[in-house]
């Protein structure tokens, strides 16, 4: 397999001021290392407050590390440069509405991002807005529609095809399903692995729930404070983890009814 992503000791501090005293330096993310293959699916677990969205926005570009380097297929990203990510590193929010502009149709939407990155004419923007669309389950009509006409799975399922629309090589998933119903949720979570097989995407997936985590992900990374304590495969991490930290978010039951097994099965 070849390495997609590689991240070198990034960190970030915050400075929390208030009134005269000197700013508080508080540490959101100790310098951490790690690396994701091309097609590989990597869960970021731990409890509230530990740094796990704060590794998402870094590698979207949200955020600028305090120190250390992302590298993409080997070439380091400048972490001023949105633009030079944008295309390749893209991000998924929890609330798809609220990431959707209510007053622009879901086609106008989608075919943004073409209009800054592609130099193709209308015709083929137009075309590649509908074959995204059907990728992502909805109907050619759907290019009309304004966010506020679609259910919450269709507004979700927008947002993937935003995401895949310049045919990115990894995607970012902050906590992007847990306001979904289960049942809507296990079709979201099946076509996110369909794409991935088809496109050859690899996946970050922030989450608190461990049935995603044993449905989807290869790979394991678990904060805490701040700091990196383990990270291994899904397997290794469930039958053999060595922080207790580890075995409580993996053996927790679940307390949302995350996936049924009959949709796990799907
Ligand atoms: N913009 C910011 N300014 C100051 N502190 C911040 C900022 N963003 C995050 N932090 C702090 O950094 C730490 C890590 O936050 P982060 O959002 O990454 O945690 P998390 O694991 O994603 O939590 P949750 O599960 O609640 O989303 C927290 O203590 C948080 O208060």
């Amino acid at each position: 397999m070849t390495k997609v992503l590689e991240v070198v000791d990034i960190s970030k501090y915050y400075i929390h001021k208030t009134g005269w005293l000197p700013g508080k330096k508080i540490c959101a993310l100790e310098p951490i290392s790690f690396s994701l293959e091309r097609g590989e699916t990597l869960a970021i677990m731990g409890e509230t407050g530990s740094g796990k969205s704060t590794i998402a926005k870094l590698i979207a570009g949200a955020e600028v590390p305090s120190q250390g380097d992302i590298f993409l297929n080997g070439q380091r990203l400048d972490p001023h440069n949105y633009r030079q990510r944008c295309q390749h590193i893209r991000m998924i929010f929890q609330d798809a509405l609220r990431s959707l502009n209510p007053e622009t149709s879901v086609g106008a939407q989608l075919a943004e991002p073409l209009h800054f990155n592609t130099d193709w004419d209308q015709e083929k923007k137009t075309s590649h807005v509908v074959e995204t669309l059907r990728k992502v389950g909805l109907l050619p009509d759907h290019y009309n529609f304004y966010p506020h006409m679609l259910s919450s799975g269709q507004q979700q399922r927008v947002c993937i095809a935003r995401a895949i629309i310049l045919e990115p090589q990894i995607i970012v998933a902050d906590e992007a399903f847990v306001a979904l119903d289960p049942s809507i949720r296990a079709q979201i979570i099946n076509l996110m692995l369909d794409l991935q097989q088809d496109m050859g995407i690899s996946f970050i997936f922030v989450t608190h729930s461990a049935e995603i985590v044993k449905h989807i992900a290869d790979k394991i990374l678990i904060m805490h404070h701040g700091r990196l304590i383990e990270f291994g495969t899904t397997e290794a991490l469930i039958k053999n983890p060595q922080q207790e930290l580890t075995k409580n978010l993996l053996h927790a039951e679940s307390k949302h009814n995350v996936l049924t097994h009959s949709t796990i099965q799907e």
